[in-house]
């Protein structure tokens, strides 16, 4: 489903930040780790194709980033669901405007948004929120609505750009088994944390933007002596 073959990638006018080559299956739940600047945003905006290889290829969902079209690169970034680091949500919508707004552009019906957005707002706590704008949601409720833009679609394969931040320990719970529930469903998730937290997934780990772990497809499998 992704497959990064030879990538490096460096930022305007920087050093080469980021050298990796991996693949990951249909229904993986991978957690990107590492220390803060090792690369893991940055892995993720290639994926979405916010950041361009210098070299290498990337594929994902069957579509090679590089050849995208704009147009074509907006319908495949609606095939998947992404929480960005910074949330991003518009501050002029409000929230069921935001989460919505992906419907919209994929030319859904109106009918259809209300009732898909009323659903997953509830799904994420957040359906007395509906119709407040970004600046009046706590940081936990931004967390949120950026959570429910992100599955709103039904999208196969999640970004998800340390998708806990700002909640307590109960909503950062709550967050990780609405992602964990999607992947049971068979949703491929790809989840950036600074630690993983949870045994049995696939860990990636990040250092100076270079794959230093890779546990393989099954935490179960991962033999440190072989490694
Ligand atoms: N827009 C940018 N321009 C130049 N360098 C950048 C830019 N964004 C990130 N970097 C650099 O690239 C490296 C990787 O950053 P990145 O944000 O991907 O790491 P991260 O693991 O996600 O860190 P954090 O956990 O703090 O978000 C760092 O050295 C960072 O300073």
């Amino acid at each position: 489903m992704i497959n990064l073959s030879g990538v490096e990638h460096r930022y305007k006018h920087g050093e080469r930040n980021m050298v990796l080559s991996l693949k990951i299956n249909e229904g993986e739940f991978v957690y990107v780790t590492g220390k803060a600047g090792s690369g893991k945003t940055t892995f993720l905006k290639l994926l979405t194709g916010e950041e361009k290889a210098c070299a290498g290829n990337i594929s994902c969902l069957g579509k090679e980033l590089a050849s995208l079209s704009i147009r074509d690169l907006a319908s495949y970034r609606r095939e998947t669901g992404i929480i960005f680091q910074n949330r991003r949500l518009l501050p002029k919508k409000t929230v069921a405007a935001n989460v919505g707004y992906v419907l919209e552009a994929a030319g859904v019906g109106k009918k259809e948004i209300a009732g898909r957005v009323r659903r997953v707002l509830e799904s994420t706590g957040l359906q007395h929120k509906a119709h407040c704008f970004p600046e009046e949601l706590s940081g936990d409720e931004q967390q949120r609505a950026a959570a429910a833009r992100a599955i709103v679609n039904n999208p196969r394969l999640l970004l998800l750009d340390e998708p806990a931040a700002g909640l307590d320990d109960r909503g950062a719970e709550e967050m990780m088994q609405l992602f964990h529930r999607l992947h049971a469903e068979g949703v491929t998730v790809l989840m950036a944390v600074q630690r993983s937290k949870s045994a049995g997934k696939r860990i990636i780990e990040l250092n100076k933007g270079r794959v230093v772990l890779d546990t393989g497809q099954r935490r179960e499998e991962y033999d440190p002596m072989h490694a």
